[in-house]
């Protein structure tokens, strides 16, 4: 495991950024596996900022994002599919068709997840980006006394629930369930970037990193990982030094 604590956001950003761009750059048909919440957006605006300068393509690359909400369209502003538009997809020159995100409005929930299996299993991601829940979740994989292997519908904890209410008119307006990539389907990623932003997430950053591996806090399976690399500022990280 890779552990790099950054002084200013600009720096952690970029080091993100950087590291995308790197990949595609050696392999523009790269895959990247993508996550939302506020963790990646600097990362993500840093990418807009390469691609403007002239000095990064997308055109061959596919992406694979790791959840979506149950019940919303693309088109609702708290989808995370819309989230993926207005802060990459729709700001380079990425295939809008080579873009995948799990459909929250799909009629039967058990064969989205398994269609989404069988895509991640065929296009191996070269590079999957996560953020950290509170709880210790990586995409919608809460802590539990097991976790599910596959992609999957999830039910999602009060605590969840919560933190993301900021995303919606309401706390009861966020939806109880999604669709997430499972923790076997994180695993296989050539490598994982996890991304760790505030004093908030500092203990379970330092739990999940350091602490037991346990399905309690999904983000410790992390450990497992040949080729992690974690990116935290100097909040989260702190305990790093
Ligand atoms: N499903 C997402 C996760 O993929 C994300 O990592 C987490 C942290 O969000 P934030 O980056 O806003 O703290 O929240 C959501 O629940």
């Amino acid at each position: 495991m890779n552990l790099l604590t950054f002084r200013t956001e600009e720096d952690l950003n970029r080091a993100g950024a950087g590291l995308i761009a790197s990949l595609l750059r050696i392999n523009p048909r790269a895959v990247l596996g993508l996550a939302t919440g506020s963790t990646p957006i600097g990362i993500y605006a840093e990418l807009v900022k390469l691609y403007e300068s002239g000095s990064l393509s997308f055109a061959k690359a596919r992406s694979y994002n790791l959840d979506e909400y149950v019940g919303l369209s693309g088109s609702h502003p708290a989808s995370y599919r819309c989230f993926m538009n207005t802060h990459l997809f729709n700001r380079v020159d990425i295939d809008p068709a080579n873009t995948h995100v799990p459909n929250g409005l799909a009629v039967d929930l058990e064969q989205e997840c398994a269609y989404y299996d069988a895509m991640i299993e065929d296009d191996r991601i070269d590079l999957q980006l996560l953020g950290l829940g509170h709880n210790g979740h990586i995409g919608f994989n809460e802590p539990d006394d097991e976790l599910i292997p596959g992609t999957h519908a999830a039910t999602l904890q009060q605590r969840t629930i919560e933190a993301n209410a900021r995303f919606f008119e309401s706390e009861d307006d966020v939806p109880k369930q999604a669709i997430t990539m499972g923790v076997a389907g994180i695993m296989k990623a050539r490598q994982i970037m996890l991304v760790v932003r505030g004093e908030s997430k500092a203990r379970i950053a330092e739990q999940a990193l350091t602490g037991p591996i346990t399905t309690q806090c999904p983000a410790s399976l992390l450990q497992l990982h040949p080729n992690l690399v974690v990116l935290m500022d100097e909040a989260a990280g702190a305990w790093a030094k």
